[in-house]
């Protein structure tokens, strides 16, 4: 009798009629790694009413929100949410017919309320106009102060009101709410649960809501008690007291928990016997994965299949250009909050390149060296080779021959210049003489002793060596001249490694990847917006490092400019897309900046960008021909210093890597981020 009454009690409050759910989940599965976080689960939302989720901290709550909307993937079971699986091509699940109000804020801080509304509604196809009604009315409603705040000028309050805002604003027709309430005022808890109350008056709007605050959600419809992945109880809240004969949802939770402990004890008492399937029976010979007051059908049931024909799941996968636009307009907005970062963005590039320029194979200037003359006649030969050397390069140090080698080995002269007493007599002689002795060949010779942790250069500005003129370039090209092609590439590159590759990085971890995923947004659309947004960026800065290399260091060109451009961009665009593959594959900032930075060496040696490739050894060279910037430094040397076009194999082969390493980034990028939400 008491039973039948129970029953009668369920059933009682669910008028939409047991086949009409918003969401249904059966026998679902999920771990992280080997933590199993929901083990064969049901739970049933009825259309038009409110769930309550309960459930203590780590039961699992928001691994099974993120299930139903479809940012986590289930290992068993399925789910049913308005009608289809989330996720099904052609279903708004991901999408408009969806409000999601993560637990993290997942808001950016540096826009306003405004921006944050606006963005949310120029993703969910929302006219101006109706963006802005909806705007007035929540900020009405959920008492937000003025909507030109920044949202990192808010309290914490505030900001999970803008945020549960933004999960309202397309009125949609499921809302799900992870902890709405937290840090919010009673009586704002309140009015936003007479909200909800309100919404789903019409039957057309579910909402399911988890909370800590378990008394709150007797005003839900229905209730799920959830523990260790599992729903110990579901049905409406008087219900669930009245069956513990509890006064409070919390004294029957504790109730529920109690007997769920108990039944947990017996079972490890128990010799393991059976399967793992046997073992999950509860109490008398109930299956433990089924709630104690049952709502919905068997979790033996088969769900719906998602089965689209080819022309929904092409418009499917095609970006939509809609969200591509919102996501470059939030990425201009966010940079225009941030000028001083996007200075610093335009002018690194500038600087970089100046200092390559002024301080990389410049002559050295005023080295001091040691003269030691023995000869004192101001008519020598000696004074006369002394004053033919270049006095701005070298400067002259006259000393003894004592104080010239302390002088060295204190580091204080670069080298030492010395003359025998008798330089001049016995030059002369070896110049007149057809064969002298070895102490003339000596006493006639300069000699020059150099601190060998120079290096070569010393040597090298002396060679007796002519140059004809050469073939390409001209007779004074230098090093600089060398290096500039190679350096702009490399800096145009990493420069877009970092501007990218801690761009998802930081929103992943904010709950923002994941609301704009549930909004709609595609993993593809979300790449390509940051790459045309980024690429205004690296446009302005190629823009001035041509400025600079060109018209202040003229640094020559003789070949096509469109050229030259055209494959600073790509390369440009090549470091956005490894940026993305870095921000896509890694979870935190430490480990992305490492990778950004590990690679940056190796690179910049490898690609011959500082030194010649036919420099490297041989197994070295393989590797460095398949780098990204090798081949494309060696094409922009062609075009530049020999006048190339596209017809050449060096310059079409540098365009040709550049390209191919653009798709594959990319692509990678794409597959990583979409394997990953
Ligand atoms: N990305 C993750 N990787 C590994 N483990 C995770 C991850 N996310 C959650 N977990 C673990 O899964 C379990 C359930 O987490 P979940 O966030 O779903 O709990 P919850 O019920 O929402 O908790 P709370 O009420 O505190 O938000 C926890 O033990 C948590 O440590």
């Amino acid at each position: 009798m008491k039973e039948a009454n129970m029953k009668a009690d369920l059933e009682a409050p669910l008028p939409a009629g047991r086949e009409e759910f918003a969401i249904r989940c059966r026998d679902v599965c999920r771990s992280y790694g080997k933590l199993k976080v929901l083990s064969s689960l049901n739970l049933t939302v009825p259309q038009g009413q409110i769930y309550g989720l309960l459930g203590p901290s780590g039961c699992g709550k928001t691994t099974l929100l993120k299930c139903i909307v479809g940012t986590l993937k289930i290992s068993r079971g399925h789910i049913t949410v308005l009608g289809k699986p989330p996720a099904c091509p052609g279903h708004d699940i991901p999408g408009k017919k969806v409000g999601y109000m993560p637990q993290e804020l997942a808001l950016y801080s540096e826009f306003t309320i405004s921006d944050t509304l606006t963005f949310f509604g120029r993703i969910h196809g929302l006219t101006s106009k109706e963006t802005q009604a909806r705007m007035n009315f929540l900020i009405d409603f959920l008492d937000l102060p003025q909507k030109t705040s920044l949202v990192r000028n808010l309290s914490g309050g505030q900001r999970r009101r803008v945020s549960l805002g933004a999960a309202l604003l397309q009125n949609p027709e499921l809302l799900i709410l992870d902890e709405p309430t937290v840090g919010v005022d009673p009586v704002l808890r309140a009015k936003i649960w007479q909200h909800l109350v309100e919404i789903v008056k019409t039957g057309k709007v579910s909402v399911i809501i988890t909370t800590h605050y378990i008394e709150e959600a007797r005003q839900a419809n229905v209730v799920g008690l959830m523990r260790h992945g599992r729903l110990l109880a579901e049905g409406p809240p008087d219900a669930v007291m009245k069956q513990h004969c509890a006064t409070t949802l919390e004294h029957a939770f504790l109730q529920l928990c109690e007997t769920s402990d108990q039944i947990g004890s017996k079972r490890e008492s128990t010799p393991p016997e059976g399967t793992l399937e046997k073992s999950q029976s509860f109490g008398s010979g109930r299956d433990e994965s089924q709630p104690i007051l049952g709502v919905g059908s068997s979790p033996a049931e088969e769900g719906p299949k998602c089965s689209v024909d080819w022309k929904v799941r092409a418009r499917h996968v095609l970006p939509k250009w809609r969200n591509i636009a919102a996501l470059m307009i939030k990425t201009l907005v966010r940079m225009k909050r941030m000028p001083g970062s996007l200075c610093f963005q335009f002018l690194l590039p500038v600087i970089q390149i100046s200092l390559i320029c002024l301080c990389v194979g410049g002559d050295p200037k005023g080295i001091q060296v040691a003269v030691v003359n023995n000869e004192t006649s101001p008519s020598s030969f000696s004074q006369s080779l002394l004053s033919f050397l270049d006095n701005s390069s070298v400067q002259q140090v006259n000393l003894s021959h004592k104080e010239a080698f302390e002088g060295i080995y204190n580091g204080e002269y670069w080298g030492v210049i010395a003359f025998g007493k008798n330089f001049t007599s016995y030059l002369t002689k070896r110049m007149v003489q057809r064969q002298v002795s070895q102490e003339i060949i000596d006493g006639g010779s300069v000699h020059a002793f150099v601190d060998n942790k120079l290096g070569g250069m010393a040597y090298l500005v002396a060679l007796p060596i002519k140059f004809e003129e050469p073939i390409y370039g001209s007779q004074n090209t230098d090093f600089t001249t060398f290096v500039t092609p190679g350096a702009v590439l490399s800096i145009t590159f990493y420069l877009a490694v970092g501007l990218t590759a801690l761009s998802f990085v930081l929103e992943r971890k904010e709950g923002l990847l994941d609301r704009c995923w549930v909004a709609g947004v595609s993993s593809l659309e979300t790449m390509l917006a940051h790459l045309f947004s980024q690429l205004f960026v690296i446009s302005v800065q190629i823009i001035l490092l041509l400025l600079m290399i060109l018209l202040v260091f003229k640094i020559p060109n003789e070949g096509s400019l469109v050229l030259v451009i055209i494959l600073i961009v790509l390369q440009g665009i090549t470091g956005i897309s490894f940026g993305l593959v870095i921000s896509s594959a890694i979870d935190d900032e430490q480990s992305a900046n490492q990778a950004a930075l590990g690679i940056f060496y190796p690179n910049l040696i490898l690609s011959g960008i500082i030194w010649p490739v036919e420099c490297i050894p041989y197994p070295l060279r393989y590797l460095s021909l398949v780098l990204p910037q090798t081949y494309a430094s060696e094409a922009l040397r062609c075009i530049m210093y020999r006048g190339w076009g596209l017809s050449r194999m060096m310059v079409w082969r540098g365009f040709a890597v550049t390209l191919g390493w653009n798709t594959f980034f990319l692509i990678l990028a794409t597959v990583i981020l979409k394997l990953r939400t």
